[in-house]
């Protein structure tokens, strides 16, 4: 029996090794045919259509070197060191899992890799060999947070539609946008809910509409900010899956991850493993079991290997282990468990020899600061009109504080005696229209003001463009009675 089990348990390793799924399925007992196996492959792309949208510029590899973040405690209570010193290599075309116990650092790294964070940030960041230039590789990027900052009143196409229009500009026909979204739509298996409003669609639709949004510019490097979170398994592979496809073909796609299965685990290409701001393993998925029993930490049988280095990351087996995973990996800068070694090291010092590009001096957005404010003007309106809420709650106001104030100044106009009474009347109809447009922009502040970060770091729009629209929105609700 043990030795069945022994049998068993060197098969998972060799599925990892190898790459290969089959012997995941065996140690579970389900003996699978390779007739069998291609069947639900043709199932799958029939369900799962390729994404014909290929890069349209050179492929992205990202290095970093002794990066550190510092974030501020508050006035007087100094700060504190989140990353520290973490070196790494992200390779073109790979789809990269940064995992790691909860305040592992994994959003920081990944915030500083995107440039969504820049103070408090050292050391350094390398695309393609030079030096970051964070306006060129914020063009070339794109940032998927983890929560799904959508617009609730508009439907799948309207968003779509508007991203469009923002990120490909008023010179690229109607139709040739229809076919992009048409394409993304039936790709990430959103075609069905086009009518559908954002706020009613599940949790894993709204993750992939977040993805569609992100993708209508075909970027060659995406950041996602735990895509997974609140998904159902099968919601979650797909969601993985969709994701290998588009590194397939060309694009680095980095996020972070919390404790993903065996079998989601083997869809990564890479894992950057951290804990408390080091790193504990950088390379392969399939190496990872080699590098553990390399540093004598061996994965025991049956365990899923993500599983058992996130228990070793929260020291779990004692903080001891986790200095020797650290030092293994020289704190990232070892390239021994990446598929290739030798030629990676090669590649890295042939980049450093090349010229860098010209800095690039064109506008971050993609459109003219018009054709923003006319796209986001249609939207603020139609936003309006779809608030009901909101309008019914003014007009029920309106009544309520009408009733109030002729009931409390009834026939003050007409009477001469009451001079202060009709100054008192119409100070109060004067504070309650400035306090009733204030309470529309506070009450509405919270949701948008995600939605607007995350839509103007992808360079949707700028934000005097944004701020502008929302005030010309405002004018018309305002002045109605
Ligand atoms: N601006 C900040 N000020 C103070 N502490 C911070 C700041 N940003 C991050 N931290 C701390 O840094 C640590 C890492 O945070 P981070 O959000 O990167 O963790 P994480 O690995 O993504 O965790 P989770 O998986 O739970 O999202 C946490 O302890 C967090 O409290």
């Amino acid at each position: 029996m043990e030795a069945v089990l022994h049998e068993a348990s060197c098969d998972v390793r060799h599925a990892y090794a190898a790459g290969k799924e089959r012997a995941v399925d065996r140690l579970v007992g389900v003996p699978i045919e390779k007739s069998e196996l291609d069947n639900k492959n043709e199932q799958h792309k029939k369900c799962n259509p390729e994404f014909s949208m290929l890069p349209t510029a050179d492929p992205v590899d990202i290095v970093f070197e002794d990066v550190t973040y510092t974030a501020s405690m508050g006035f007087r209570k100094g700060t504190k060191e989140i990353l520290h010193k973490i070196n790494g290599y992200l390779p073109q075309g790979q789809l990269i899992a940064i995992m790691g116990p909860s305040g592992a650092g994994k959003s920081t790294l990944l915030n500083v890799l995107s440039g969504y964070s820049i103070k408090g940030v050292g050391g350094n960041v390398y695309v393609n060999g030079f030096p970051r230039d964070l306006k060129a590789f914020r063009k070339l990027s794109c940032y998927i947070t983890q929560d799904d900052r959508l617009q609730p009143l508009l439907t799948v196409e309207e968003n779509m539609n508007i991203a469009a229009d923002l990120k490909l500009g008023m010179e690229i026909s109607r139709k040739k946008k229809r076919t992009i979204i048409q394409e993304i739509l039936q790709t990430l298996g959103l075609d069905k809910a086009i009518t559908t409003r954002a706020s009613r669609l599940s949790g894993g639709q709204k993750k992939r509409l977040s993805i569609a949004l992100e993708l209508i510019n075909n970027p060659l490097v995406l950041f996602l900010d735990e895509p997974t979170t609140g998904l159902d398994s099968s919601s979650c592979t797909q969601c993985v899956k969709l994701l290998k496809q588009l590194a397939q073909q060309g694009r680095t796609i980095i996020c972070t991850i919390h404790q993903p299965s065996a079998s989601m685990f083997s869809i990564f290409d890479q894992v950057y493993v951290l804990a408390a701001g080091r790193c504990l393993y950088q390379g392969t998925t399939s190496k990872l079991i080699p590098f553990l029993e390399g540093v004598q930490l061996p994965c025991p049988m049956f365990h899923n290997p993500a599983d058992y280095v996130i228990e070793l990351a929260c020291g779990e087996y004692g903080e001891g282990k986790i200095d020797v995973m650290v030092d293994a990996t020289e704190n990232g800068k070892a390239l021994k468990w990446f598929e290739n070694p030798e030629a990676l090291s090669k590649q890295k010092k042939m980049q450093q020899n090349i010229t860098p590009p010209k800095v690039d001096n064109s506008s971050l957005e993609a459109t003219s600061p018009l054709t923003q404010l006319n796209i986001l003007l249609r939207r603020g309106f139609l936003k309006a009109k779809r608030d009901t809420t909101l309008t019914y709650l003014r007009i029920g106001v309106n009544f309520a504080v009408a009733l109030m104030l002729g009931t409390l100044y009834w026939r003050a106009g007409a009477d001469g005696s009451k001079v202060i009474d009709n100054y008192n009347l119409l100070f109060s109809i004067l504070m309650h229209h400035m306090m009733t447009t204030m309470m529309l922009t506070i009450l509405t502040f919270p949701t948008e003001m995600s939605i607007l970060i995350k839509e103007q770091f992808n360079r949707w729009y700028s934000l005097k463009m944004y701020y502008l629209s929302v005030t010309i929105v405002d004018i018309p609700i305002s002045v109605r009675p």
